[in-house]
């Protein structure tokens, strides 16, 4: 007989700055496989074919002077609210997101084969990319403005950064009402461990949102 497969996948969405990392690294700590979709579009950018992909559709202009793709140079392509910007993206998008689909799923599928308790998957466009389908619960960071505002600032990000970004995203309101949890990471970092901890002993797929 088959052992009956006790992975859980959560998947986590929120904000940049809002303390998804921070939950996904106590879920690792609990025996929980990170799957870090950021980091793996990332890393794409180094791939001598994306280069090429991107500089075709671009301009050399996305090159910094070591030859590395400028991130910084490709957002101010991307995320402006014309027509044209958006076009960019969707083009962007169709050179980084079939590769980083292919990695998200093998490795959400070595996880589940190894038996993994948790699988985190951290991918900023889960519900406008389809990932929802294959998680058991989503997780939804939210945090008041007034520290979100401090916690971008550290990492050199202003409001507009952010509004840009989140232009081209679902509305919070609506991921919110798709999430199983919404977590308010409103205290320290070690209130909000806690709360992670809790959420992990007490885990079990359910239907409706509720506040923790
Ligand atoms: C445009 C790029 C080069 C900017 O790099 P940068 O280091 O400034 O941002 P980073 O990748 O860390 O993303 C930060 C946040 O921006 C937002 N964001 C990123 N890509 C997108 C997108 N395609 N649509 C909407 N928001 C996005 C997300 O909230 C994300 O968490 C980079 O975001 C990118 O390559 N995006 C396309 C790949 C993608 O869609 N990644 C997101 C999940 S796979
Ligand atoms: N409750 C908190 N109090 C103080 N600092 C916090 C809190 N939550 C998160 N942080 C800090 O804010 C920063 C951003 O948190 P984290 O990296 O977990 O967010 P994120 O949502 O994963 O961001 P990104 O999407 O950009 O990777 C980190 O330095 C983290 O330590």
């Amino acid at each position: 007989m088959t052992e009956r497969n006790t992975t859980l996948v959560i998947g986590i969405i929120g904000p940049p700055c809002s303390g998804k990392s921070t939950v996904a690294r106590v879920v690792e700590s609990r025996g929980g496989v990170w799957i870090d979709a950021d980091a793996i579009a990332k890393e794409q950018l180094s791939d001598a074919e994306v280069i090429a992909d991107l500089v075709e559709s671009f301009g050399i202009a996305i090159l910094a002077s070591d030859g590395s793709v400028s991130r910084a140079q490709i957002a101010d392509l991307v995320f402006g609210d014309d027509d044209e910007s958006h076009r960019r993206l969707k083009k962007l998008e169709s050179i980084i997101h079939p590769r980083t689909h292919r990695i998200i799923q093998s490795r959400l599928d070595t996880a589940t084969a190894r038996g993994a308790l948790y699988i985190i998957l951290d991918v900023p466009l889960l519900l406008e990319s389809g990932w929802e389908s294959q998680c058991d619960q989503i997780w939804c960071m939210q945090i008041e403005p007034a520290r979100h505002r401090q916690l971008l600032a550290a990492r050199g990000w202003s409001e507009t950064e952010l509004a840009r970004r989140e232009q081209r995203q679902l509305p919070w309101a609506e991921k919110r009402r798709r999430s199983t949890w919404v977590i308010q990471n409103d205290g320290s970092v070690d209130d909000l461990r806690e709360k992670v901890v809790r959420m992990l002993n007490q885990s079990r797929p359910a239907p409706t949102t509720h506040r923790s």
